[in-house]
């Protein structure tokens, strides 16, 4: 099975570093190399731009790809999100000069847009029925109003850090996009690629819990159990030449903070508190 992969930009590292954390470390790959190989003999990973992906997937040139919903919806393909992978969120957003006369998407009428994104900027105005000329650019589209080139542009924008400096304020949102795992309908019940959105899902739930482990004396096994809010029971185990026992529990990150003060009150002893690489339900 091949997956398709950002071969740089913001999206390339946490891509690569999501595939390791699913099991699937990327082997003999090289700086400008456009495939490698994972530990697992089945997947190789093809190194595209990120807005290449959604076609490198409709063709079938591979089974999966990782990349925007910005990027899929702009592509015109019709893939399956299998998974949201919950990184590289941000807005594409319809924005103006800030002291300029335009704070409506409607006075955008017979105006001109400039933007990357010309196919979802083109279906967003025609929703609403606003007659709009787009100009398309491949970059730095915050500088199109301030040249006279447009009147306002659809951009991305996560911190807002860019349009701010550009003095262009947000009219209205356009989208809200982050990274997902695309397939193609035909294949996205394939046994291989169910395979690969369970493991995506096991390291997205993995993320926001944490593994606590400690010594609890028997008698104080019960108080202990009292304040554990664990997904499921806790595992008690013996400990070799003790009379105290192991407790094991997965908990909320959220809730850390607070289990261990109780636990310690409890008469826990010795908390280790551990991330988890994959949660598999
Ligand atoms: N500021 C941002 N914050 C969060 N996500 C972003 C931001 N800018 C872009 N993205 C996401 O990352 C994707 C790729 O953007 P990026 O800038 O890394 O690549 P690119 O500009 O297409 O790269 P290149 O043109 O160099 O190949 C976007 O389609 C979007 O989904
Ligand atoms: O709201 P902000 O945090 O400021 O982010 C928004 C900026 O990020 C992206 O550009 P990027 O940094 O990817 O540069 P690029 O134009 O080279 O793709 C996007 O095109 C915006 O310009
Ligand atoms: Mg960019």
């Amino acid at each position: 099975m091949r997956i398709a992969v950002p071969n740089k930009g913001r999206l390339h590292e946490p891509t690569v570093k999501l595939l390791e954390r699913a099991g699937l470390r990327i082997e003999n790959g090289a700086d400008r190399k456009l495939y490698a190989e994972t530990v697992d003999p089945d997947v190789t990973v093809l190194f595209a731009r990120a807005a290449d992906i959604p076609e490198y997937v409709a063709d079938g040139a591979a089974a999966v790809g990782i990349t925007g919903l910005d990027q899929e919806r702009e592509s015109g393909t019709d893939l399956d999100e299998l998974v949201d992978l919950e990184f590289g969120q941000c807005r594409l957003v319809l924005a103006a000069p800030e002291d300029g006369e335009i704070s409506e998407p409607e006075q955008l009428e017979d105006k001109t847009v400039a933007t990357e994104f010309p196919r979802i900027t083109r279906e967003y105005f025609e929703e609403q029925g606003i007659d709009t000329d787009i100009i398309e650019v491949t970059g730095a589209t915050e500088l199109t109003p301030h040249v006279e080139m447009a009147d306002a542009i659809v951009d991305i924008t996560s911190t807002g850090t860019t349009l701010a400096v550009n003095r262009l304020a947000i009219i209205d949102e356009v989208l809200q996009s982050s990274v997902r795992l695309f397939a193609r309908p035909e294949t996205a019940d394939d046994d291989k690629v169910q395979q690969l959105t369970t493991a995506f899902e096991s390291v997205l739930a993995a993320d926001d819990k944490r593994y606590l482990m400690m010594n609890v004396a028997s008698e104080d096994l019960e108080a202990v159990k009292d304040v554990i809010p664990g997904l499921g029971g806790p595992t008690v185990m013996d400990v070799a030449g003790s009379d105290d026992l192991a407790v094991h529990v997965v908990v909320d990150e959220r809730e850390v903070f607070e289990v261990i003060n109780d636990l310690k009150a409890a008469g826990a002893t010795g908390i280790l508190v551990t991330e988890i690489e994959r949660l598999v339900e």
